[in-house]
């Protein structure tokens, strides 16, 4: 059974507009930050992540972004091209902001932490005018994400995004993304946060994202159920509740609910699980695969990019999600 219907084929399959940026990531890793000395340099922001993933999975793909302009803001765009995502909506900054950098601490694989640079950043400047309505027209997917939501003209930007993609019959995506840095307080969050996601379709996130949506609700059990419950009355058609290492939890309109469990995985470090797994469960709804199986797809695609150093670069393609699954059904895969 099919619970999103997904227009008929596109010239895009998907799209994502917000942050475009870098993560360093400790090469030394099991140590403090305090004690980290060198770093790999990736493409790296959430919905980055994403279409990266998604392109990597043979995905028709685009972004809707702004960069710096300067030598960051040319490595990303560098970076889309050659991973074949359409960079014809990447607009670059004229107004000296710079690119918003990500340094990862690995402390151990369980505990890691980022630390974030994002003042003056280039991906919050843009503007709803930069949007195009016909990129958007031509998706099959719009996948927005909660950080672009923090400043204007970023927020208006995505909010004109969710107007193009809700005219054109564009399936939406709502990908929690809570990052604290940018945000000025927890009111404005939830407000902004809770007024995108009635118009979308598809919700994904932490337990403790849809904590932060529901500042000004009931729920002191924090009930996954009564959390989802609560977009069915909107537009939303799938929700999806992830719990890190417990695994995920998604309900559909239609009142059922899928668990999936997490696959073993060697962590090398947990930042990038959300992404990965974002893009390997919307492959397998696009294909129009079960729930069951699309969760289970995205949870062994985030085993394999936690088992790697990179979040972006680490997104694996479709022989690697399945030789992964394999392995791990052969029992040779084992938790670290
Ligand atoms: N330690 C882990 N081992 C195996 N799978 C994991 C682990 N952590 C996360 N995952 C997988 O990645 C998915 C998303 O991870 P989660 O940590 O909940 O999201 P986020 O990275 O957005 O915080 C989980 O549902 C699970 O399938
Ligand atoms: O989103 C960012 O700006 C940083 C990411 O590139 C980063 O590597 C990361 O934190 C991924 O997050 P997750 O998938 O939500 O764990």
């Amino acid at each position: 059974m099919s619970y999103v219907s997904f227009p008929a084929s596109k010239r895009l399959d998907f799209t994502a507009i917000g942050r475009l940026c870098i993560d360093l990531n400790a090469n030394e890793i099991n140590r403090p930050m305090e004690e980290t000395m060198t770093f790999t340099k990736y493409v790296g922001g959430s919905p980055a992540n994403i279409t990266i993933g998604m392109s990597r999975l043979g995905m028709k793909t685009a972004f809707i972004g702004k960069i710096a302009n300067d030598q960051m803001g040319r490595f990303i765009h560098r970076y889309l091209e050659n991973n074949g995502i359409d960079t014809s909506n990447v607009v670059t900054d004229d107004t000296g902001a710079v690119t918003g950098l990500a340094f990862t601490e690995i402390k151990s694989p369980a505990d890691c932490s980022i630390l974030m640079y994002r003042d003056h950043v280039a991906d919050l400047k843009l503007k709803s005018r930069e949007v195009q309505e016909q990129l958007i027209a031509d998706s099959r997917v719009l996948l927005i994400s909660g950080t672009a939501l923090a400043q204007s003209p970023s927020r208006e930007a995505v909010f004109q995004a969710l107007t193009y993609a809700r005219r054109h019959g564009v399936v939406i995506v709502f990908d929690l993304d809570y990052r604290p840095y940018t945000w000025t307080s927890p009111e404005e969050t939830a407000v902004y946060y809770n007024l995108a996601a009635e118009k979308c379709d598809i919700i994904l996130g932490t337990r403790e994202e849809f904590d932060m949506m529901e500042t000004f609700d009931h729920n002191p059990e924090h009930s996954d159920q009564l959390t989802a419950q609560k977009w069915f009355d909107f537009t939303a058609k799938i929700v999806v509740i992830k719990h890190g290492k417990q695994g995920s939890i998604a309900y559909t309109r239609e009142g059922l609910s899928h668990r999936a469990a997490s696959y073993p995985a060697q962590v090398v470090k947990t930042f990038g699980a959300g992404d990965s797994y974002a893009a390997g469960f919307l492959y397998g709804l696009m294909q129009g695969w079960s729930i069951e199986r699309s969760m289970g797809y995205g949870s062994a695609a985030a085993c394999i990019v936690i088992s790697s150093h990179s979040c972006s670069d680490a997104m694996p393609t479709v022989d690697q999600v399945h030789d992964y699954i394999e392995r791990c059904n052969r029992g040779e895969i084992t938790m670290s």
